[in-house]
């Protein structure tokens, strides 16, 4: 059995950056942990690269050879993953062994997460490879300074959750920038009711059952909730990490294997 995290989320809401501390974090702990680059755009990192989607293609060779832009680029390269997922991912994950713990940190593309099959199809070939996934969406705290924003964060989310139907959790990132936290307070665990009043406030009257819908859509979903990430505290990544590790059940195989189960622990 393999563990991985699935690292997505908007442009700049700081999946690199979570990915190295990550990094950093576990090797003071004598933790091992391997990072993957799955962003054909990216160019520097903080963390040591173990398996790099820039060794199958290269952006730039495709925005030359194909005459495309950034976007359409990406894209294209993506979805050369896919097609590679048999032969280029396969080998590459060969080099790891059962009980290894990959981190692959994606591109901000947000059409990755909400429509284009790629990611689903890249999980999948995980899973059929015996890996627990968990998907960590980032959504920088920045934006959430108010319940519109909140909710369009919650709907981008939202839908990585249907489209990959996995452990999901949530991370507000760069806690270390919001002065004020009882701006952010209010949408950590956030009422379902006190969010629709906002949000009626906020809006014309005419959305007041638009809004109400969307509530109660975030609120089925348990959606609303977020788990703040503060860098400059190894006890707030400490603590995502242990929410993680539980999503996709780490440590616990290990736990099972060690007890011992007496006659005394058998039911009646
Ligand atoms: N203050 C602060 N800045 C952060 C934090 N995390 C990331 N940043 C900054 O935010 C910017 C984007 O961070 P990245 O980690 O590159 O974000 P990303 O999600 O990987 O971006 P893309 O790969 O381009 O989608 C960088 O300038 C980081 O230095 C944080 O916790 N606190
Ligand atoms: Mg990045």
């Amino acid at each position: 059995m393999g563990y991985a995290q699935l690292v997505i989320g908007p442009a700049g809401s700081g999946k690199s950056t979570y990915c190295s501390s990550l990094h950093r974090h576990c090797e003071a702990a004598g933790r091992s942990l391997h990072i993957v680059n799955l962003d054909p755009a990216a160019e520097q990192f903080d963390y040591p690269v173990a398996m790099d989607i820039r060794e199958l293609i290269c952006l730039d060779d495709v925005m030359e050879e194909l005459g495309m832009g950034p976007n359409g680029a990406l894209m294209y390269c993506m979805e050369e993953l896919e097609d590679n997922l048999d032969d280029w991912l396969t080998d590459e994950l060969d080099n790891y062994l059962d009980d290894d713990y990959l981190v692959f940190d994606c591109p901000g593309q947000i059409e990755l997460f909400s429509h284009v099959p790629v990611l689903r199809n890249f999980v999948e070939h995980l899973k059929s490879k015996n890996f627990n996934v968990c998907v960590v969406y980032l959504l920088d705290s920045q934006f959430i300074t108010d319940v519109t924003k909140f909710i369009s964060g919650c709907m981008a989310s939202l839908s990585a959750m249907v489209q990959f139907e996995l452990p999901h959790i949530n991370i507000l990132s760069k806690m270390d920038l919001v002065t004020n936290k009882r701006d952010i307070e209010d949408f950590l665990n956030p009422q379902g009711q006190v969010l629709l009043s906002e949000l009626n406030q906020l809006m014309a009257p005419q959305f007041l059952k638009l809004n109400k819908a969307l509530i109660e859509l975030i609120d089925q979903y348990s959606m609303v909730s977020f788990v703040p990430l503060d860098l400059r505290k190894e006890s707030s990544i400490r603590y995502i990490l242990s929410q993680i590790d539980n999503c996709i059940q780490y440590g616990e195989d290990a736990d099972v294997k060690v007890k011992d189960f007496g006659p005394e622990d058998i039911d009646d």
